[in-house]
C-alpha cells in the first residue's frame, strides 16, 4: 500500500515536472498578461467548471479584465497556454496569421466530421476555394421566396400568442430556422415535420453539453482515454440519431436530383414553396462529388451537419436576442416601424430583395444586438508559430482566441454606453460625408482568413423575419429577466420574456433601456 502511494507520488511528481518544463518558453512569455488564479495540473479549469451560465460570467470577466489592463487575458487549460484578445490590432494578426483551428474543434470531428467549422487546416484549405463563395448575395437573393415564406410562417405563430402571457419563442424560431435552411442550403422542404423529431432536438443539446464537459475535461482530452469512456458511448448515440437526420435529407436530395435528371431540367429545379429557382448547397456539393474524390459521401454529410449547426442555429440564437432587445425600448422599435412603413407603406407584402437595401436601421438593430450578444462568443485557433501582437509575443504551441464578447463590449472602443443596446451607433447620422462609425470591433462573423460564409445570408434573413414581425406586431420583453449561458455558443437560459400585441392596437410602453 505504502509503496503504491510512494510510486503515485513520483508519477504524479514527473507528470507535473513534465508539464512546467513544457510549459516553461509560454510561462515566461506570458507571465504578465493577467489571469485567473491557477491550480497544479488544471491551470485555470477549475474556473471553467459549474455550467453554461459560469462559463458565460467567465467570458465576461476576461473582456472586462483585458479592456481594463489594455492587454489579452491568459487562460491555463493545464499546462495548456490560451492567449484571449479583444483588440482589434491583435484580432487582425491573430484572424490573418492563424488559419488552423485549436484542438478543441477536433472533438467535434464526431459529429461535424471533417465540415469547414472543424476541418483541419489542410481540407479546409482545398475545399473553402470550392464552398467559400457559396452563400454570396446573388445566392442569397434567390432564397428570398423561402425567407418570406418562413418569416409568414413565424408570424403566424405569433398570431397564437397574441394575448398570451409572457412566452418562449426560442424554439418556435428555430423551427422555421431550421425550415429555412433545409429548403435553401438542401433544396428540401417539410423537414421539420418528416424528419426532425423531439429525439432530435434532445439529442441535439446532449451532443453540444457532451462537447462542451469533454473541452473542460482534460483527463478526456487523448482520443485513447475518450474512446473507453461512457462519455463517448454517449455521444455516439446522439450522433447516430444526428447523422440518420443528415443521411436521410442526402438520401431525400440525391432521389429527387435523380427525378429532376430524367426529366432533364438539370441545371435548376423550381423550388415548390417559393416559385424561385436556386441550386441549393447541397446540389453544388452533390455535383462536385462526381467529379471530385474528395467530396465522398462522408464530406458531403459533414456539410450538412455543418451548415445545421453553424447556420440554423446560430441564426435562431440570434433572432431570439433581437426580439427580446427590441422589445426592451419602444423607440427603437417605433423608428423600425416607421422604416418599414416607408417601404411598404401598410402592406404586408413579401420582402423583395431590393428592400432589403433600403432598411439601414433595420441592419444597425441587428448588428447591435450581434455585438452584445454574438452566438460565437469565443473562438480558438493553433498557434502554428510564434506572434507579435501589441503586449505579448504568442508562442508557437499556444491558443489563440478571439473574445468576440469582449471586443464587442469594450469600452475603450464602444465608449462608457458600450453596453447599451443603441442601433444609432451603427448609423452616418449626418451627410455622407460624416466619418464612418467605429464599429473596428465587431466580430460577431469573425474576420480574417477563416471568416463566416453564411453572412449574406443571416443578414437577408433576419431582415425578412424581422420586416414580417414589427410590421404586424408590437413586441414587449422583459430584458432584465434575461439569463444567458454559454454551450457552444450563447444561449438564453430564461426565456419566457417576451409578449406580443397586433400592430393596430397599442400594447403597453417598453423598457426605455436595458
Ligand atoms: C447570425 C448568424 C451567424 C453568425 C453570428 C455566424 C458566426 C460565425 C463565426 C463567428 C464563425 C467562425 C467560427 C470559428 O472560427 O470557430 C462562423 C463560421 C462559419 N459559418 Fe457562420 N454565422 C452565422 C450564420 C451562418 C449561416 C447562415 C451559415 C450558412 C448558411 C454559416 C456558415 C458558416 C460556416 C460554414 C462557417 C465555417 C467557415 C470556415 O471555417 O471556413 N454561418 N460563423
Amino acid at each position: 500500500m505504502y509503496t503504491s502511494i510512494v510510486l503515485v507520488c513520483i508519477a504524479l511528481a514527473c507528470a507535473y515536472a513534465w508539464m512546467l518544463m513544457k510549459s516553461r518558453r509560454a510561462r515566461s512569455l506570458l507571465r504578465h498578461l493577467p489571469t485567473f488564479s491557477k491550480l497544479p495540473f488544471f491551470g485555470n479549469l477549475h474556473n471553467l467548471h459549474g455550467g453554461g451560465e459560469n462559463l458565460y460570467r467567465i467570458i465576461v470577466e476576461m473582456g472586462r479584465i483585458s479592456d481594463e489592463k489594455d492587454q489579452p487575458f491568459l487562460l491555463w487549460m493545464g499546462h495548456h497556454p490560451v492567449v484571449v484578445c479583444i483588440h482589434p490590432d491583435d484580432i487582425r494578426a491573430v484572424s490573418n496569421t492563424f488559419i488552423e483551428k485549436h484542438n478543441f474543434y477536433s472533438f467535434g470531428r464526431i459529429w461535424l466530421g471533417n465540415g469547414l467549422v472543424t476541418a483541419p487546416m489542410d481540407i479546409w484549405k482545398r475545399n473553402i476555394k470550392k464552398l467559400g463563395g457559396t452563400f454570396t448575395a446573388g445566392t442569397v437573393g434567390r432564397f428570398q421566396g423561402v425567407f418570406n415564406a418562413r418569416a409568414q410562417q413565424l408570424t403566424a405563430i405569433l398570431r397564437g400568442k397574441v394575448g398570451s402571457q409572457l412566452f418562449d419563442i426560442y424554439d418556435d424560431i428555430s423551427y422555421v430556422t431550421l425550415e429555412a435552411v433545409c429548403q435553401t442550403a438542401f433544396g428540401i422542404s417539410g423537414i421539420t415535420q418528416s424528419i426532425v423529431s423531439e429525439e432530435y432536438h434532445q439529442a441535439f443539446h446532449q451532443a453540444v453539453q457532451l462537447l462542451v464537459d469533454r473541452g473542460l475535461n482534460p483527463l478526456l482530452y487523448p482520443e485513447t482515454v475518450y474512446k473507453l469512456s461512457p462519455a463517448r458511448r454517449q455521444m455516439e448515440k446522439c450522433v447516430t440519431v444526428l447523422h440518420n437526420v443528415s443521411e436521410t435529407i442526402i438520401h431525400k436530395r440525391k432521389a429527387e436530383m435523380k427525378e429532376i435528371i430524367k426529366q432533364k431540367h438539370m441545371e435548376e429545379k423550381e423550388n415548390e414553396s417559393s416559385g424561385v429557382k436556386f441550386k441549393s448547397y447541397l446540389d453544388l456539393l452533390l455535383e462536385m462529388s462526381i467529379n471530385d474524390p474528395n467530396f465522398t459521401t462522408e464530406q458531403i454529410q459533414a456539410e450538412v451537419d455543418t451548415i445545421i449547426v453553424g447556420g440554423q442555429e446560430t441564426i435562431a440564437r440570434s433572432m431570439f436576442f433581437i426580439l427580446i432587445l427590441i422589445g426592451s425600448s419602444k423607440q427603437v422599435q417605433d423608428k423600425l416601424y416607421a422604416e418599414f412603413q416607408e417601404i411598404f407603406g401598410d402592406s404586408l407584402r413579401p420582402v423583395e430583395t431590393e428592400d432589403l437595401a433600403r432598411m439601414p436601421y433595420c441592419e444597425a438593430i441587428i448588428l447591435e444586438a450581434l455585438r452584445l450578444y454574438p452566438p460565437f462568443p469565443i473562438i480558438v485557433r493553433y498557434a502554428d508559430r510564434d506572434l507579435q501582437l501589441r503586449s505579448c509575443l504568442v508562442p508557437a504551441g499556444a491558443g489563440c482566441a478571439v473574445n468576440i464578447y469582449g471586443a464587442g463590449r469594450s469600452a475603450r472602443i464602444w465608449g462608457p454606453d458600450a453596453h447599451h443596446f443603441r442601433p444609432e451607433r451603427w448609423l452616418r447620422t449626418t451627410s455622407p460625408d460624416s466619418p464612418a462609425p467605429d464599429t473596428r470591433a465587431f466580430y460577431a462573423f469573425s474576420t480574417g482568413r477563416r471568416p463566416c460564409i453564411g453572412k449574406q445570408y443571416a443578414m437577408a434573413f433576419s431582415k425578412t423575419i424581422l420586416a414580417f414581425c414589427v410590421r404586424e406586431f408590437y413586441f414587449t420583453s422583459e430584458v432584465d429577466k434575461l439569463r444567458v449561458k454559454m454551450d457552444l455558443g450563447l444561449k438564453p437560459s430564461s426565456g419566457h420574456l417576451l409578449q406580443v400585441y397586433p400592430r393596430k392596437t397599442s400594447g403597453p410602453v417598453a423598457n426605455q433601456h436595458l
